[in-house]
């Protein structure tokens, strides 16, 4: 049973001068796929439990964190939430698959081309070397649209399985009915990344420090294997 404690927080305190502090375990994911898809809004639905009141075009990267607990244990959940524009991208495509944990493809339902896309984010992700053993999975988004659908769900599956991803349908603005007033069954955008977060648990962690080289929206991220050798890996990223 897992359940969500809080978002944008760091570390907790120490409980006994003689205990170090407990270690977040950090799982970073990103979300990636054609402009307006809705990336953002997807993963502020996730890590702020609303839909954005108004968004813009994804400049670089934005993150947006959500500490969940699994089976008793605390992570974090760290979404890198993509431009889709590759003027917007081109200087960060080498951040965004560094060390990286899980990928999200996004495509609209109601948007061909983006589904048509598909195939070139995949090919980027090979030509980052991600090995197999990343999970990835495919969200087809703007399910509230259904009356405007381009991609049926055959279709998209047969696309999931092709590439061995699990495929979800779900909308940002609306995961609980579709555009007559009923229920369009679709996947609670908040289970989809559970889902993920779930399958990384087992995975070999990243632990937080607290930033020693920023402040304010700068993330410090070690490996746990360089803490491992003793050595320090630090890369610093403002939102
Ligand atoms: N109807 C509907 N509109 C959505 C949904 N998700 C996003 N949108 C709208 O789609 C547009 C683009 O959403 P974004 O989340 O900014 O798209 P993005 O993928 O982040 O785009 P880039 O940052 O340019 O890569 C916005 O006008 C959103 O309001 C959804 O589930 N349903
Ligand atoms: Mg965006």
């Amino acid at each position: 049973m897992a359940h969500i404690e809080s978002s944008f927080e760091f570390g907790s305190s120490l409980t006994s001068s003689s205990l170090p502090p407990p270690r977040t375990r950090i799982f970073k994911i990103i979300v990636i796929g054609d402009s307006g898809v809705g990336k953002t809004c997807l993963t502020y639905r996730f890590c702020a439990g609303k839909f954005p009141d108004k968004t813009e075009a994804t400049i670089g990267v934005d993150f947006r964190e959500k500490v969940i607990e699994i089976d008793g244990e605390k992570i974090k959940v760290q979404l890198w939430d993509t431009a889709g524009q590759e003027r917007f991208r081109k200087s960060m495509v080498q951040h965004y698959y560094r060390n990286v944990h899980a990928v999200v493809f996004v495509y609209d339902v109601t948007n061909a081309a983006s589904f048509r896309s598909l195939p070139a984010w995949i090919e980027e992700c090979r030509q980052h070397a991600l090995g197999q053993e990343v999970p990835r999975i495919l969200v087809g988004n703007k399910c509230d649209l259904r009356h405007a659908a381009q991609v049926s769900t055959d279709v998209a599956q047969q696309f999931a399985d092709a590439h061995s991803m699990p495929l979800f349908e779900t909308s940002a603005k609306n995961p609980y009915g579709n555009d007559d007033g009923g229920r369009n069954n679709s996947d609670h955008v908040e289970a989809i990344f559970m889902t993920v977060a779930h399958k990384l648990k087992s995975q070999k962690p990243l632990v937080l420090s607290q930033p020693p080289c920023g402040s304010g929206d700068t993330v410090t991220l070690r490996r746990q294997d360089e803490e491992d050798r003793g050595t320090w890996g630090c890369g610093c990223w403002r939102s």
